[in-house]
This record gives structure tokens, C-alpha cells and sequence, in this order.
């Protein structure tokens, strides 16, 4: 069955005709929905609003040239190759998008065990970072830092029986920070929710005067299902072996989110982020209430997935349904979003004046 919104039907601001239907009038002096009768109204009160400034949009990157690969897990969203990448990069400056996030789809035969290629600086976020820079200057990129992209085993550290080593996977980290630095990342966002590793970040760009590079801390980043898409679009969906629980967050807890924000608070971060999104929008309130952090959310993969497919289906008003997920974030306190709507949702702002 198709679920539309309908048109709003908006009262006129003559006084009525004589009621079709008769009935004695309540006696309310408070009517909640006087302040709703037109759209000049709604706007006039309306507490949240969503701009372009608040968007990021990631692009997942891949080896080649003039190349856009569709993701069928997600519509309307391509692997592209790095001069392709700078053609998004294009389309989100003349949108005014303040930043991109890459993401590498990395050759199987280039991942390994430790997840070697993550500090190779001429690896293709490096390429892609270099690239889009020297076109756009102006404008913001964000690389993640994570092993996941280029691990054999599509864990986001390093493994041994069985189990994810935390501080040495951190130095590895610190590493891969640094080659993004020196490509000239402006933001470097730890994904991988090892302990300890914004310090040891923050510590490392210091040290190699990358004192203005940010870092934004997926600091509450849970052990979700609605990564799926996202694992297909950078091909560890096949590989991974197991599941992140023993380093991302368990989906029932509140107050440890807290926990783990105030650590990456304290190590440093410039900027926090929870992840996913819309099931987590209790957590984006407490943490922005608790910290008045800039504070960023990810509307991750499945999300995206879930909206699009069921819009490509006619089930629900796409563009809508979009539209009314990224306020969402905003009225639970997000100061941005992560988003792949980012284009599409510059446009319709754009359009709307
Ligand atoms: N570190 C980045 C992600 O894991 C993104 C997840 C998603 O979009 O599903
Ligand atoms: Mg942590």
C-alpha cells in the first residue's frame, strides 16, 4: 500500500462560511493548532531548522578512471574513481556542502592481515584527498580512520587468536592519521572505537605540526546492523569474519555513550559523533545536553538504504522522508550530519530559497 503525506490544507485567513457541519463549539481558550493553519505560521514558529552548512557527504572512492560503479545496496550512490571523486567535489562546492568524507573501496589484492595499505600515503584516500584539494582548496575533507577498508579480515584493528589488539592496532592508527594529514586532510575522524586512540592522535599531529587538523571522534559509534550497505560499498561485507562487538557499542546502553564521549573530550577531540543516527537520537540529546560539544551524527548505510529502496518502491515520499530524517538530527541537538541525501537534500534547500 502506498503511505503519501497528503497535501497540507491550509485555512484561509478570511472568516468561514456558515460549518457544513453543525456542532457547539468546545470551550478552549488554547488551540495548539492556530499556530499550524499556514505555512507562514509554521515557519514563523518552527524551533529547528536544516541548512546546507550542516551536511557532509561522503564519497566512496576506487581504483580506475572515469569510472561510477553503482552500489546496489544503495541507490542512487556510486563507487567513483579519484577524477570522478573531483567531479562530486565540484558538485559539492557549487552546492556550498562544507565537506566530504572518502571512504576507499581498496583492491582485494592489496588488503592484508594488518591492514598495510592504511598508511600507504599514495593509497587512494591519499590520491583522492590530494586531488580534491588542489581543485577545491576551500573545501572541507574529512578521512576516516579505521583498518576496515583495507584489512584481509574487514576488522577495523589488528587480530591475533581471535582477538582485537587494542594498543597496537592504536599505533597503526596514529600512522594512518598521519599520511592523511600530510595529503592534507583537514579533519581526521577515529572509527575504529579503540581505546586511547584520540590521544594518540592528537599527540602524533602535534608533534608533526599538523596543530590546525581537527579530529572528529566517532566516540559513540555502536555495533550495528545497519552498516550492511556501507560493507558492500567498500567490499568487506564478503570478508569479515565475525562481528565488531568487542570494540563498537552494545545497541542497549545510554550512559556509556557518555562515558566514551567524555574520554574523547578529554583526548583531544575537536568534534564528537554518534553513529548510527535515527535509532540513536536519544543518544545525540544526551550527549549534546551533557558535553555542548559540536556534535555530529551518521546517517549510516542502511538508513540511507532503508528510505531509498522503500521510495524507489513508492512506499513512502522519498524526498520527504528524507528531508523530515535530517531535521530529525537537528531537533535532537546535532550541529551536522553525515548523510549520502548530502546532494540531494543542497538541492531541494537550494531550491526552496
Ligand atoms: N566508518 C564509517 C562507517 O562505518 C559508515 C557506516 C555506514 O554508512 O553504514
Ligand atoms: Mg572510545
Amino acid at each position: 500500500m502506498a503511505i503519501k503525506f497528503g497535501r497540507p490544507i491550509e485555512m484561509r485567513d478570511t472568516p468561514r462560511p456558515k460549518p457544513a457541519l453543525a456542532a457547539s463549539p468546545l470551550d478552549l481558550t488554547i488551540r495548539p493548532r492556530r499556530n499550524r493553519k499556514a505555512e507562514w505560521a509554521r515557519r514563523l514558529v518552527r524551533e529547528n531548522v536544516l541548512t546546507t552548512d550542516d551536511l557532509i557527504w561522503p564519497l566512496f572512492v576506487v581504483d580506475g578512471h572515469n569510472q561510477r560503479t553503482a552500489i546496489t545496496s544503495m541507490p542512487g550512490v556510486d563507487r567513483l574513481s579519484v577524477d570522478q571523486a573531483v567531479r562530486d567535489a565540484e558538485r559539492a562546492a557549487k552546492l556550498n556542502i562544507p565537506c566530504l568524507a572518502l571512504f576507499p573501496y581498496t583492491e582485494a589484492s592489496l588488503r592484508d592481515e594488518h591492514g598495510s595499505e592504511a598508511v600507504n600515503p599514495d593509497n587512494l584516500v591519499c590520491k583522492s584527498v590530494r586531488a580534491i584539494k588542489k581543485e577545491f582548496p576551500d573545501l572541507g575533507v574529512l578521512c576516516d580512520v579505521a583498518l576496515d577498508p583495507f584489512t584481509s579480515h574487514g576488522h577495523d584493528g589488528l587480530i591475533e587468536d581471535g582477538r582485537i589488539l587494542n594498543d597496537e592496532t592504536v599505533a597503526v592508527l596514529v600512522r594512518q592519521a598521519l599520511v592523511q594529514a600530510e595529503a592534507g586532510c583537514d579533519i581526521i575522524a577515529p572509527s575504529d572505537m579503540m581505546d586511547g586512540r584520540v590521544g594518540a592522535i592528537r599527540e602524533a599531529l602535534d608533534a608533526a605540526g599538523f596543530l590546525d587538523v581537527q579530529i572528529m571522534a566517532y566516540a559513540a559509534k555502536y555495533a550495528s546492523a545497519f552498516y550492511g550497505p556501507f560493507r558492500d560499498a567498500i567490499g568487506s561485507a564478503k570478508t569479515l569474519t565475525g562481528d565488531k562487538r568487542t570494540y563498537q557499542m552494545d545497541s542497549a546502553n545510554s550512559d556509556e555513550a557518555l562515558r566514551e564521549v567524555e574520554l574523547d573530550i578529554a583526548e583531544g577531540a575537536d568534534m564528537v559523533m554518534v553513529k548510527p543516527g535515527m535509532p540513536y537520537l536519544d543518544i545525540v540529546r544526551r550527549v549534546k545536553d551533557a558535553f555542548a560539544m559540536p556534535t555530529f551524527v551518521y546517517q549510516v548505510s542502511g538508513e540511507y538504504a532503508m528510505i531509498a529502496a522503500a521510495a524507489g518502491n513508492g512506499w513512502i515520499d522519498g524526498e520527504r522522508a528524507m528531508m523530515e530524517s535530517l531535521v530529525a538530527f537537528k531537533r535532537a541537538g546535532a550541529d551536522g550530519i553525515l548523510t549520502y541525501f548530502a546532494p540531494q537534500a543542497a538541492e531541494k534547500l537550494r531550491n526552496q530559497g
